[in-house]
């Protein structure tokens, strides 16, 4: 049996204890100073590789750093799988004792992913992490605004230990922690090969689709493809990590492993967030490459806001994100033009849309009805899927899928994993799409998945980011 399988199904026992209230968890939160998230994850405790997970705000003021699992959710039925996780939850956190969190992000909080299609063939490579894969982590450190502070969440059989016991355990590990302190020396390892799967075929697929576009009411479909890398050992984590927050900023850094898997990347999509009552979500398509000379840069960014194709297709994602929120919020507010946000890589159009959340709607429900937007999958969504399944020929796993967060207050926030690669031991495989309209033309949209590679490929030793 595999590994995460094994894992699930001892800790699918522990969820119907915690739901009988056989168990109960107890979760204490308390300041600490000033801790290097990169560190953390690197040297937060020893032996937990396979068990992390690691998240940076797109604007740098927010970090959530698990090591270690408490409790770990995954193989939940596909179908209402939005919906599973977020009872689970709930129950579990209705029982729960909880000590010292104030702040949004500390005390139990759920961190993970969902796979982009449960419905697609499954490849080996994706085994380790199933359609619904979420961590509660044993320990966790939440960087907001500067202020540090540690969570420790422990599945408790209340007649057995007590909480003495469990300040004294954190007051060690803190002691520990603090003699792990360090900075994180980059170890890059080197590359053998790195090529791009089936070129030709792809392209020749881009053809296919932009006729059935030309031909049919299906309006768009977004296609990927991936990039497998070899190296000489297996690369570190936390270096890959360290290349991808100092060299994108402006996106979400995150990375998510299960067993010897590592789902990783720096996303500048959100899908929604979620703060008390606040809904935002974000349209992100069109894209173009950027300049180092600022004039033909400006005169790119330009040329982007003003092109039809590019505008076409980004419309469809605000439609489609707009009809998906108007149920469930009030107050809606979809600005009429996009701006542009620049990457280092990349520029694209952006329209962010703000809205209140209706009474109940939890993020859950918010990412349900938003997965996929046309920006990952397409118009209609589920003839999009169709083609993607029969033409893409890989299994997306997390690719594309919402990865993120919801704390026990139920905020939270959900990005698209793009720009990501899945890093097995001495491997990599990166993955990159683009949105394909009547208008494309297949050789653009070969370049510009290339330059979706890059920065995974720089953070991983490649050259230009
Ligand atoms: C699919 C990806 O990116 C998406 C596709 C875009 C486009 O085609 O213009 C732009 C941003 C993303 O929504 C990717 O990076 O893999
Ligand atoms: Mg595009």
């Amino acid at each position: 049996m595999l590994r995460a399988e094994n894992q699930a199904i001892a800790h699918s026992n522990i969820i119907k204890q915690l739901e009988t209230k056989q168990k109960t968890l107890f979760s204490l939160t308390t300041p600490i100073d000033p801790f290097d998230p990169v560190v953390f994850y690197k040297q937060g405790t020893p032996n937990t590789e396979g068990k992390r997970f690691f998240w940076k705000s797109a604007n740098e003021d927010f970090y959530l750093v698990g090591v270690g699992a408490a409790l770990l959710f995954s193989n939940l039925a596909k179908k209402n799988r939005f919906d599973d996780i977020h009872q689970f939850w709930k129950d579990i956190v209705q029982n729960a004792e909880i000590e010292g969190s104030s702040i949004i992000g500390t005390g139990p909080l759920l961190f993970g992913g969902f796979s982009f299609d449960p419905d697609t063939g499954k490849e080996q490579e994706w085994s380790d992490f199933g359609d619904t894969f979420f961590y509660l982590p044993k320990y966790m450190l939440t960087v907001v605004n500067g202020q540090h502070f540690l969570t420790f969440n422990q599945i408790m059989d209340p007649a057995g230990e007590n909480k003495t016991s469990q300040y004294k355990h954190i007051e060690e590990y803190m002691n520990d922690l603090l003699a792990r302190q360090s900075t994180v020396a980059v170890e890059q390892v080197s590359m053998t090969s790195c090529t791009e799967i089936g070129q030709a075929e792809w392209v020749k697929a881009v053809e296919d689709i932009v006729n059935l576009l030309k031909s049919t009411d299906i309006k768009k479909v977004v296609l990927a493809r991936k990039m497998i890398i070899e190296f000489t050992k297996s690369p570190s984590i936390a270096t890959v990590l360290e290349q991808l927050r100092r060299n994108q900023p402006g996106s979400f850094a995150f990375a998510l492993e299960s067993g010897s898997s590592c789902f990783l990347g720096a996303s500048p999509e959100r899908l929604v967030k979620k703060t008390g009552e606040e809904v935002l979500s974000t349209c992100l398509a069109g894209s173009a490459p950027r300049s180092k000379d600022p004039g033909e840069d400006e005169w790119l960014g330009k040329n982007l806001l003003n092109d039809a194709k590019n505008r076409y297709e980004h419309q469809l994602v605000v439609n489609m994100i707009k009809n998906a929120l108007n149920p469930i919020c009030t107050n809606l507010i979809v600005p009429e033009e996009p701006i542009l946000m620049k990457t280092p890589a990349i520029q694209h159009l952006y329209t962010p849309i703000t809205g209140r959340a209706k009474a109940g709607q939890s993020i859950f429900k918010m990412v349900e009805r938003l997965h996929p937007t046309p920006a990952l999958g397409g118009v209609p969504t589920i003839e999009a899927l169709k083609i993607i399944r029969e033409k893409e020929k890989m299994d997306r796993g997390l690719y594309a899928g919402p990865i993120g967060w919801t704390d026990f207050r139920g905020n939270g926030e959900f990005i698209v994993g793009i720009r990501s690669g899945l890093i097995q031991n001495n491997n990599a495989i990166l993955y990159a799409g683009c949105g394909l309209v009547p208008d494309s033309n297949p050789q653009d949209e070969l370049i510009e998945t290339r330059i979706k590679f890059r920065p995974m490929l720089h953070a991983l030793g490649g050259e230009e980011k």
